[in-house]
């Protein structure tokens, strides 16, 4: 579990009485098509809580910022992050049926806190005609940071033994639609259509048949399903909505598949020949050719037609802006002037508060001064949450005999949950003020190409929903982050009114941004900003809060 500098809130650590570690799989342009014939790519990448160093957290959500090349650090991620790793499952503890947590996950709901269906692209077209190519073509100029890659060979059936020795002497029809289990297949489109884990099998070319493993798939903000019969069937079109069919030259694609049956997929010269002739060119003829009615695009010579993609790539950027899937800008110029809502509450702006403000804003001052100035706001932030909590009427005896009308905190459990990292230093405060508290963490980073938040890391106690939540951030601006770790809450069924978000400082727009998406969110902050900055920085702000407070280096685009 990351601790991003946490060395003076030891005792903090023994409130997690918490349920396992839940983080997966796939970072930015993660792909699974779950067949193993060397189609090369991989597919599910578990990133550990350790990798995700502690430079690169989030800055805290006034400082996130756009950066618009990609660098090579970011190339170097995506690269990395795409590579096989020995077991994706080992990473992957619970997930329950409705929410997806994945390293690197970005937004999967709009702006108004609503999950948003993910945009499906169906490619079908014949035998080695370049599906799979296009596909990875598509991704790769997608360029963005959540696609999943399905193939409709996962979903070739189980054979018997009758079978199995047919397909050993390339006598087994695999070019016809019964070869399919078309049942688990629309199951399975439907599942990732509506953002929920699914387990997809594993095919072997080789062996004609299932590994006894499956793939693990979430939800993403692309799918692309991609094979021969993939327009066969009307269920499934109907769960498509982009339809692509590669047209590739029938030579071609024969020489292809000769080529890579023989190098790839265990097979020789004369069973391909035999297969090709008396199945799988009757079948294109039959079967594939006449759904191509269904395309919306067809792309002559597949992956090489760079124009045909250029296309669809624009078409898809426009749906997922349609979506609401770029979240952070379109957050970040709504709601200007309106007015304050109810659900805000802001501590009273005395000179106390103001004078401890000004020595946290002050740029001037040191580490040592801002962690201590920092601590006592962070803490009359914190009971000032505490108080709007329901208080209950209740008689005690004083040591005198005689008794006392007090009041009692009505609810028994209470959970902190910091969003990672500047959050993290509000953890202290609340395990002090409140004495049986459960503490839970969100880790959320600013991808520095996009600027849309993603998720890294969670850990929240099992029961959450059971509980009162205070979330906690040190700064809120565009509000993306909060919103994003609310969505989470919100998916491990804490009810909206049961969520109280409690932070140092917020820009204006972050709150009327969780205020528009969960309208029963309470919004606890010390001082309200006007202004965001192009670069989503709080104006005036503090600066970068974790930064200073850790004593980390500033990031580049604050320097300057
Ligand atoms: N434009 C191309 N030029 C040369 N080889 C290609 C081209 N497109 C695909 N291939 C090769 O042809 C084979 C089949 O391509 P693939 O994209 O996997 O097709 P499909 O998914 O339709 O079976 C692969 O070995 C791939 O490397
Ligand atoms: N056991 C199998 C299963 C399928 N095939 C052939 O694969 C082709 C589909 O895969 P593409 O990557 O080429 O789309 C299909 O034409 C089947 O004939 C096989 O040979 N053995």
């Amino acid at each position: 579990m990351p601790s991003f500098g946490a060395k003076d809130h030891t005792d903090v650590n023994d409130r997690h009485d918490l349920e396992p570690l839940l983080i997966d799989h796939v970072g930015a342009n993660g792909i699974c098509n779950g067949s193993t014939d060397g189609h090369g790519v991989d597919y599910c990448c578990p990133a550990s809580p350790t990798t995700v160093p502690a430079k690169t957290a989030r800055s805290n959500s006034s400082e996130s910022t756009v950066r618009p090349p990609r660098t090579a650090r970011q190339r170097q991620r995506t690269t990395s992050m795409s590579q096989k790793t020995s077991n994706p499952s080992e990473s992957i503890i619970r997930a329950n049926n409705r929410t997806i947590y994945t390293a690197g996950r970005p937004p999967w709901y709009n702006c108004a806190g609503q999950q948003v269906e993910p945009f499906v692209i169906g490619i079908c077209g014949g035998s080695a005609s370049g599906k799979t190519t296009v596909a990875q073509k598509i991704i790769e100029s997608l360029d963005v940071p959540w696609v999943t890659l399905l193939s409709m060979d996962c979903f070739y059936k189980i054979l018997n033994d009758k079978q199995h020795d047919q397909a050993l002497q390339n006598e087994y029809n695999f070019d016809h639609p019964d070869a399919f289990d078309i049942d688990l297949m629309i199951d399975v489109l439907r599942k990732l259509k509506e953002g929920r884990k699914v387990e997809v099998p594993i095919y072997n070319f080789i062996t004609h048949s299932r590994e006894p493993t499956t793939k693990t798939m979430y939800g993403a903000n692309v799918i692309i399903f991609e094979g021969i019969l993939v327009f066969h069937s009307p269920e499934v079109l109907k769960l498509l909505d982009m339809k692509v069919f590669v047209d590739t030259d029938a030579d071609i694609r024969l020489a292809r598949r000769l080529k890579r049956d023989i190098s790839q997929r265990g097979r020789d010269l004369e069973g391909v020949l035999k297969q090709y002739s008396t199945m799988v060119k009757p079948s294109y003829a039959n079967y594939i050719a006449p759904t191509m009615v269904h395309a919306d695009i067809i792309v002559p010579r597949g992956g090489e037609n760079k124009v045909a993609i250029h296309l669809i790539v624009q078409h898809v950027h426009t749906q997922l802006q349609l979506r609401g899937f770029k979240l952070r800008e379109t957050l970040a110029n709504s709601y200007i002037g309106e007015p304050m809502p109810d659900s805000l509450h802001l501590l009273p702006t005395t000179p106390q508060i103001k004078g401890l403000h000004t020595f946290i804003r002050n740029r001037e001052t040191s580490r040592d001064e801002f962690i201590f100035y920092s601590k006592r706001l962070i803490r009359l932030v914190i009971e000032y949450a505490l108080s709007l909590f329901p208080f209950t009427p209740v008689t005690v005896e004083t040591p005198q005999g005689v008794t006392y009308e007090g009041q009692r905190l009505a609810c028994k459990r209470i959970c902190g949950v910091s969003i990672l990292r500047a959050g993290e230093t509000m953890e202290q405060a609340i395990c002090d003020v409140c004495k049986d508290i459960r503490i839970g963490k969100i880790l959320i980073q600013t991808n520095q190409v996009t600027g849309e938040p993603e998720l890294y890391y969670l850990r929240l106690p099992k029961d959450i929903k059971d509980f009162k939540v205070i979330l906690m951030d040190a700064t809120v601006a565009t509000g993306a982050a909060a919103m994003m770790a609310i969505r989470v809450l919100l998916d491990h069924d804490v009810p909206e009114e049961n969520i109280m978000l409690v932070s140092l400082l917020m820009a204006e727009i972050g709150v009327h941004s969780i205020a528009y998406a969960f309208p029963n969110v309470r919004i606890v902050t010390s001082a309200l900003d006007p202004e965001i900055n192009e670069k989503f920085y709080v104006i005036p702000g503090i600066g970068n809060f974790g930064d200073r407070y850790f004593g980390t280096e500033p990031s580049e685009e604050y320097i300057s």
